[in-house]
């Protein structure tokens, strides 16, 4: 599959990852057409020449081109979706009413649809048949590459050349894209490392300490593990970038939405107070990634501790007397 070298980058979704992309594709010599629902959000953008609300103090490279008209992107050489992980669904049946069957879609969003249990390469293509999907993940804190701060992530393709292709395409001075083709695992580690840096915060706002931090990223990473295993992923796939990259970079910065949302769990804050009107992916995702790791008898106690605490089954107290006396096992 080959796309239209010629045409631009899309990116649907201007929030902090949006507009990060933007520019980092923009740096890396593409045209950038970015689409963001509110009109007048639109139009401020393009007159502002900065996100204020979600990107603030970044200006808009001068290749990028803010719209509001979904039709923009039809000429695009591939479109990154970048809204939320539960719009998923809407938005890439919106999209394809709009670009021809053959523009590759590269998702950007960290998750599983709640509702269906779905990964989210398969709700694209239930819904785009036929069409080139890609995922792009790993540790890149929207704030560090809009900076231009030096950060690696991966994308996987099903198709070798077009992942190649898009990668290279990516990649600038200081955001370096690798390639591959297991989308499973790499769609896999960003959905549930964010799962696991909730609970991380917890523990660091709950002043259970370094060493109990360093346990849970330990062992939650034995969880991812064994889940993407379960799922079709490769081992490789998650002990790079999108695995154990962006798990470490999650689970140690208050920076990340999830980490800090935990990190309020664990100060007291009822989970409304904590998630403070942010998008917090892990709490999402939480309950369809424990339903999907019990369909596949994949032991996820930590993913399952928050689980519990997100639907108030346990208190952060509870989870923590829970996780400690499990009966002892093998570390392997
Ligand atoms: N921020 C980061 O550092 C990184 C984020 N990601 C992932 O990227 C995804 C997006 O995150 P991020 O950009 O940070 O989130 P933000 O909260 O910053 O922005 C979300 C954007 O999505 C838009 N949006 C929300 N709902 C819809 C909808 N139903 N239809 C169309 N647009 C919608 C919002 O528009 P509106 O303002 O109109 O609500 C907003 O522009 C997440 O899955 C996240 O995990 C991945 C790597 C890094
Ligand atoms: O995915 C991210 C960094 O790689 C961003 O994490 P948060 O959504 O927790 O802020």
């Amino acid at each position: 599959m080959t796309t239209q070298p010629s045409g631009p980058i899309g990116i649907a979704g201007a929030g902090a990852w949006g507009t990060a992309l933007a520019n980092a594709a923009a740096t890396a010599g593409n045209d950038v057409v970015l689409w963001m629902r509110s009109p007048e959000q639109a139009k401020a953008l393009a007159q502002t020449r900065t996100n204020a609300r979600f990107l603030p103090g970044v200006p808009l490279h001068g290749r990028i081109r803010v719209t509001a008209a979904l039709g923009d992107l039809a000429s695009s050489r591939a479109v990154l979706l970048v809204t939320p992980a539960q719009t998923t669904r809407e938005m890439t049946a919106a999209l394809s009413s709009v670009l021809p069957p053959g523009t590759p879609l590269v998702l950007c969003a960290k998750g599983i649809e709640r509702k269906s249990k779905a990964f989210l390469c398969d709700v694209v293509e239930g819904v785009r048949p036929g069409s080139p999907v890609a995922v792009l993940s790993g540790p890149s804190f929207a704030d560090d590459v809009a900076r231009g701060l030096p950060t690696a992530v991966t994308l996987a393709c099903g198709d070798a050349a077009l992942a190649e292709e898009l990668a290279t395409a990516l990649s600038g001075p200081t955001f370096r894209v690798y390639h591959g083709q297991d989308l499973r695992g790499v769609e896999i580690g960003g959905a549930a490392k964010n799962v696991l840096a909730i609970a991380c915060g917890a523990v660091a706002g709950k002043g259970l300490g370094e060493s109990a931090k360093a346990a849970l990223i330990a062992r939650g990473f034995a969880e991812l593990l064994r889940f993407a295993r379960a799922y079709g992923g490769k081992a490789e796939t998650l002990m790079g970038l999108s695995g154990l990259g962006d798990l470490v970079l999650t689970c140690s910065s208050a920076h990340s939405r999830n980490f800090a949302f935990g990190q309020r769990l664990g100060q007291g804050m009822s989970v409304a107070e904590a998630a403070g009107g942010k998008l917090v992916e892990g709490a999402a995702t939480a309950s369809a990634l424990v339903a999907l790791a019990r369909a596949k008898h994949v032991d996820m106690p930590i993913a399952e501790a928050v689980d519990r605490i997100l639907s108030g089954a346990w208190t952060l107290d509870e989870a923590v007397d829970a996780l400690m006396n499990r009966p002892i096992k093998s570390e392997h």
